[in-house]
């Protein structure tokens, strides 16, 4: 079986880069050869020397990655990836995405893997969906859930959802806390999230300073994720 983790979103935005490029850059400190995987980028850029993929530029910059392919299919509209990939007249080939995995997966310890938008998202088609991926793969999911009011509903339908699919839940990060102004949402939302779907807490990330994928500005990404989630939690097990 693949050692590794797929990262997904209750939401598109709820930072699954970050969290994918700051976990990647921690584990690889920690002497882990752990390396990131991102099947389908939809929303890149034209770049002088082809289309760009801004969530890999993003790894890129904050851990310190082999020369290798972390990305399968560049697409320009941000979409959907079946959306982007019809409007791109691209055939996205499961076995395509497949075989970069297994490629990674031979080669390094950990490929940290990451979705597009959030849990019940087409890749291709309306028939090939994320949770599909998530099943040939057969990793453990990480949810990226946002920590203020609402992610409750979003968080807990993430995890009924994808519990009824059948994967397999690691655990569930909220990204983006006001630390400096905790809203009453934010105090309480992790621990009764906990209570209603027994699914650990494995990280509560402030919001961070200069950090943004489109421009590549990667800020204190890897200090926030190394201060923040636990580590023991997350490699008990894998
Ligand atoms: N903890 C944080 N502090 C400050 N900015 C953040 C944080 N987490 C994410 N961001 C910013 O929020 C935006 C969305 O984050 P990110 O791109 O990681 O989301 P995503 O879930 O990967 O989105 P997509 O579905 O498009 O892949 C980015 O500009 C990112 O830089
Ligand atoms: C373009 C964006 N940044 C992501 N890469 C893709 C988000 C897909 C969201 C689909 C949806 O739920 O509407
Ligand atoms: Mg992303």
């Amino acid at each position: 079986m693949a050692k590794g983790f797929f990262i997904i979103g209750t939401d598109t935005g709820v930072g699954k880069t970050f969290v994918t490029a700051g976990l990647t850059g921690a584990l690889r400190e920690r002497g882990i050869d752990a390396v990131p995987y991102k099947p389908v980028q939809s929303g890149a850029v034209a770049g002088e020397d082809g289309l760009r993929a801004p969530d890999v530029e993003f790894y890129k910059k904050v851990a310190d990655l082999p020369d290798d392919k972390f990305n399968t299919y560049s697409l320009v509209p941000p979409l959907a990836p079946s959306l982007a990939a019809e409007l791109s007249q691209v055939s996205i080939e499961i076995d395509k995405i497949k075989e970069d995995f297994v490629s990674l997966c031979v080669k390094y310890q950990i490929v940290i893997v990451e979705g597009a938008g959030g849990l019940f998202v087409p890749l291709k088609g309306t028939g090939f969906l994320l949770p599909d991926l998530i099943k040939e793969f057969n990793l453990p999911v990480i949810i990226v859930a946002r920590p203020d009011l609402g992610t409750i509903n979003h968080t807990v339908l993430t995890v009924r959802c994808a519990e009824q699919l059948g994967l397999k839940i690691k655990g569930i990060i909220y990204n983006g806390f006001d630390i400096n102004n905790l809203t009453l949402s934010e105090k309480t939302n992790p621990e009764i999230i906990e209570k209603m779907t027994n699914i650990p807490t494995l990280g509560k990330i402030p919001k961070g300073k200069d950090i943004d994928i489109d421009t590549c500005q990667i800020g204190n990404t890897l200090e926030l994720i190394k201060n923040n989630v636990d580590f023991d939690l997350l490699l008990n097990n894998t």
